[in-house]
């Protein structure tokens, strides 16, 4: 075996083949060298994407298998499959078994291959803080986690800590209150509610160190070192497949082991001085609202409860009158500035010093509206509810869809699921915005609303005010259910959260916010993208055509 500081090569086997192996820089290479002593295929394996370097024939999947042989090593890679369900190639364990002339030149090979390995790739974690909701998508958190995740995670040397949840809310809490030293980054195996709370506890924690009131909307936010990963296991994993491009466990352990890092923009809801919540995916009005607060209702239906709602949503026909002012970062998506719109300045002095570009107004009866961090999209909406966002860039993208006749909508709904452009519709606009505001028409503000709080209650009492109330058998049933809900976020919902399917007749003129998959207590809320705020174990979408 030859070595010297930049350099390691050898003659090696696979099988019966002979390779000379070599471990120069950021690579281990093994070119096959046939009878005439001729180089034929090369194999390169980035050190960064090493998984782990075992003595013997070494085998993980579909059991764990050690044979303790002197002459072999057993190499773990990543390696990139040629198909999958998502828009970019999956990762899954590559394993490679070398022979070795003898077992002092074996013995060289894997402290080299290990001391690169430390050298190359600095910021893998050792240990890491996993939460696993049980219940979360299909209900198979935790046998993803223990048939696929933490094989892979003793391969690399990882330790782990888990805790399998029991109420909701619990690792949010754990992030925020608990001693954190010696953790490299917190997991999540569930959904966008399960990342949520991930996101919540770890920028909470953040700026409770930091002493910064989260609250104060114009605060600067302090930036969070603790990185989150998250192993798919919910109904729509929208964050992971948006910043993964895919949602498969294998490919999210794969990164969390390399230690990647993506950066990630995070947009705060305040309501009046108050933080109400944190989201990346989107804050959804109208549409997106209402098809969450019916699907709440069908949670044993499982992933399929969006389908159903969002069928029963499509079919009442609903808009919904609003104001959305905005701090545009001087870049219209569509249409572009120069065609008619209904803008005109507004002067807002909030945020402005921080805030470049004109803060406008905008009002109309919408069909939805929503803001993004991302891209935002899932499994259902491979491109996502708008395609050009960016993960990282400090913006996100309005998207108002105007009151729209049903065939319209239903393609705007449509082109989510194909290549046609979703935006390239007469009643629908996009803005590249850094802060949004939303208000109801006068007389439906919430202040207002709040005022009437005793009449809800009457209401409550009294079947016969309901809009649904005047068909037969559906009133006490829902009486019965908007009660029951108790102090849920829905609580505060009252009217606008209730929706009643079909069946109700009367329009309703307010909806309710869709928070990344959670039903937001408060209508007129304020919106602020805070740019890389966050950390993921990830790399956004890799380049599918270079496998
Ligand atoms: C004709 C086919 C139309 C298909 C339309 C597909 C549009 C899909 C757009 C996906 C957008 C995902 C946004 C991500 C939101 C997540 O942060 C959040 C948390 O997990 N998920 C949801 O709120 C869960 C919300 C999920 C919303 C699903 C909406 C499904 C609509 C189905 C409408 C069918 C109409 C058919 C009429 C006959
Ligand atoms: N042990 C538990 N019991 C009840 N609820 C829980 C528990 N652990 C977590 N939760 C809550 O369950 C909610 C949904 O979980 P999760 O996001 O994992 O799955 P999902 O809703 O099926 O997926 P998605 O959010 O992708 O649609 C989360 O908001 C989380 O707070
Ligand atoms: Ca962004």
């Amino acid at each position: 075996m030859e070595t010297d500081s930049v350099r390691v090569e050898s003659s090696l086997w696979i099988g019966n083949k002979r390779y000379r192996a070599f471990l120069s820089g950021w690579y281990f290479s093994w070119t096959e060298i046939d009878e005439r002593n001729r180089e034929k295929k090369t194999i390169s394996v980035p050190v960064s994407e090493v998984i782990g370097v075992k003595e013997g024939r070494v085998e993980i999947q579909p059991q764990k298998k050690v044979e303790d042989t002197d002459l072999d090593f057993t190499l773990f890679y990543v390696k990139r499959n040629s198909k999958g369900k998502g828009i970019r190639v999956p990762w899954s364990l590559g394993r490679t078994q070398f022979c070795c002339p003898s077992r002092g030149v074996r013995d060289q090979w894997i402290t080299q291959l290990r001391t690169a390995l430390k050298t190359h790739s600095p910021s893998r974690p050792h240990r890491l803080l996993v939460f696993i909701n049980p219940f979360g998508g299909k209900k198979r958190g935790k046998q993803i986690f223990h048939s696929l995740v933490a094989p892979l995670f003793e391969l690399a040397g990882i330790s782990s800590h888990v805790v399998v949840t029991e109420r909701a809310n619990q690792a949010r809490d754990y992030i925020l209150k608990k001693d954190l030293t010696g953790f490299d980054g917190v997991i999540c195996v569930g959904g966008d509610g399960m990342f949520s709370e991930l996101l919540h506890g770890v920028i909470g924690r953040t700026q409770q160190e930091a002493g910064v009131s989260e609250h104060d909307p114009t605060v600067m936010l302090q930036p969070c070192d603790l990185h989150i990963g998250i192993i798919p296991a919910g109904s729509t994993d929208c964050v992971c497949f948006t910043t993964m491009g895919i949602n498969d466990p294998v490919t999210s352990t794969l990164h969390i082991i390399i230690g990647d890092s993506q950066p990630l923009d995070v947009c705060s809801v305040h309501y009046q001085s108050t933080l109400v919540r944190y989201f990346v995916s989107m804050v959804g009005y109208g549409f997106y609202g209402d098809v969450l607060a019916e699907s709440e209702r069908h949670r044993w239906m499982g992933p399929l409860r969006y389908d159903y709602s969002g069928c029963m949503v499509y079919l009442c026909n609903r808009s919904y009158p609003g104001q959305v002012q905005s701090a545009l970062s001087k870049e219209r998506l569509f249409p572009h500035f120069n065609s008619s719109s209904s803008l005109y300045s507004a002067n807002v002095s909030q945020y402005s010093s921080e805030l470049e570009g004109e803060w406008v107004t905008i009002e109309g009866r919408f069909k939805c509206i929503s803001l993004t961090c991302m891209s935002s999209s899932c499994p259902r909406s491979p491109k996502g509810l708008s395609p050009s966002a960016h993960l990282a860039d400090g913006t996100a993208d309005l998207i108002l869809v105007r009151e729209a006749n049903p065939l319209g909508f239903l393609t705007y709904l449509h082109r989510h699921t194909n290549t046609q452009d979703q935006f390239d519709l007469p009643f629908v606009e996009v803005y590249r915005v850094k802060a949004v505001r939303f208000s109801l028409p006068p007389g439906e503000g919430e202040e207002e609303e709040e005022e009437e709080e005793e009449e809800e209650e009457d209401v409550l009492e009294d079947p016969e005010k309901l809009c649904c109330s005047n068909i037969a058998g559906h009133s006490q049933q829902h009486l019965a259910e908007r009660k029951e809900r108790g102090n849920v976020a829905m609580s505060r919902v009252k009217r606008p959260g209730f929706v009643c399917g079909p069946c109700c007749t009367k329009p309703r003129s307010v909806s309710v916010w869709n928070c990344d998959g959670e039903i937001l207590p408060h209508t007129e809320i304020s919106c602020r993208v805070h740019g890389q705020l966050v950390r993921l174990f990830a790399r956004g979408i890799e380049d599918s055509t270079k496998p």
